[in-house]
């Protein structure tokens, strides 16, 4: 059971074995996803959501994912943890040093920013002083208010176009790891191909190197709302260590997500 790194998702891709991945934000709950095998876990800026009840996730702090992420970093012993980078915490380069940072020390192995070709120069700058990042492209819910809504992204064929260049682009840079959020799933399932380092999706079907949901999307608790792309699996197991197996398990056979949890 030796820690995942950014070599064994890779390693997974090469292979065509799926990447699980779901968000934490405390010892317990990451400990329990943990010890069901999950590869990879996110401490999200979705926490201003499913923590903090805002209606989105600009009013999450550096010190919010720092406390978060140390948490989770005490109740896992192999997934990788990657911590978002909240906010105008990435605006500048000074800024982007310090934040990630101090995430980092607080026990991330990577840490994630969204955005396209303004990121590329952050995105070489943080890996090359030794900061793994995890790009993150499509619907990019810091920007929500620039889109008018959470809104599915990428669907006419320009803007396709572009997050295809820019994935490209993130990688030349020195991204290890790639988020797709909410894009049609032929437009995921192509970057996937045509990219060497691992692709995530979220609400960008079947065709990526692996999934990511929201934990509280998966247990059935997120207030109001379920996002359409996402299922709840502790209403068909019944208890939360089966749930998380259940998830892992569709994932890694392609059952999860079907149609019904896809872009097209
Ligand atoms: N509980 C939860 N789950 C998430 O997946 C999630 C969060 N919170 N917070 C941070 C972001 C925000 N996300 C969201 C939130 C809403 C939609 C949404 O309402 N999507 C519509 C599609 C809209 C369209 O067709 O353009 C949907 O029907 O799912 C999508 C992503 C994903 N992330
Ligand atoms: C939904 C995932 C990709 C995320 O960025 C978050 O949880 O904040
Ligand atoms: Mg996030």
């Amino acid at each position: 059971m030796s820690k995942v790194s950014s070599s064994t998702l890779i390693k997974f891709k090469q292979e065509g074995k799926k990447i699980t991945a779901l968000t934490a934000y405390d010892a317990s709950f990451a400990g329990a996803f943990d010890n069901e095998g999950i590869d990879v876990l996110l401490v999200g800026d979705s926490m201003g959501m499913v923590l903090q009840g805002h209606s989105d996730t600009l009013p999450v702090t550096v010190d919010d994912i720092a406390y978060h992420t140390a948490c989770v970093r005490r109740g896992i012993a192999r997934s990788l943890l990657i911590a978002d980078m909240p906010f105008m915490s990435y605006a500048t380069a000074e800024q982007t040093l310090t934040n990630a940072t101090t995430l980092m020390q607080a026990g991330a192995n990577m840490v994630k920013v969204e955005g396209g070709e303004w990121l590329l120069e952050s995105v070489e700058m943080l890996t090359q002083r030794g900061i793994p990042v995890c790009a993150h492209l499509g619907l990019t819910p810091q920007s929500v208010h620039v889109f008018g809504g959470f809104k599915i992204q990428g669907r006419d064929s320009e803007n396709a176009q572009r997050i295809m260049n820019e994935a490209k682009a993130m990688q030349q840079a020195g991204a290890q790891l790639l988020v797709l959020e909410c894009i049609p799933a032929a437009l995921a399932t192509s970057i996937s191909q045509e990219l060497t380092i691992p692709v995530i999706g979220i609400g960008a079907g079947n065709g990526t190197d692996g999934q990511i949901l929201v934990m509280h999307d998966v247990l059935g608790i997120s207030s109001g709302y379920i996002p359409r792309f996402s299922k709840n699996y502790l209403s068909q197991t019944g208890d939360i260590r089966s749930a998380i197996k259940a998830y892992i398990e569709e994932v890694q056979q392609g059952l999860f997500p079907s149609d019904e949890h896809t872009f097209n």
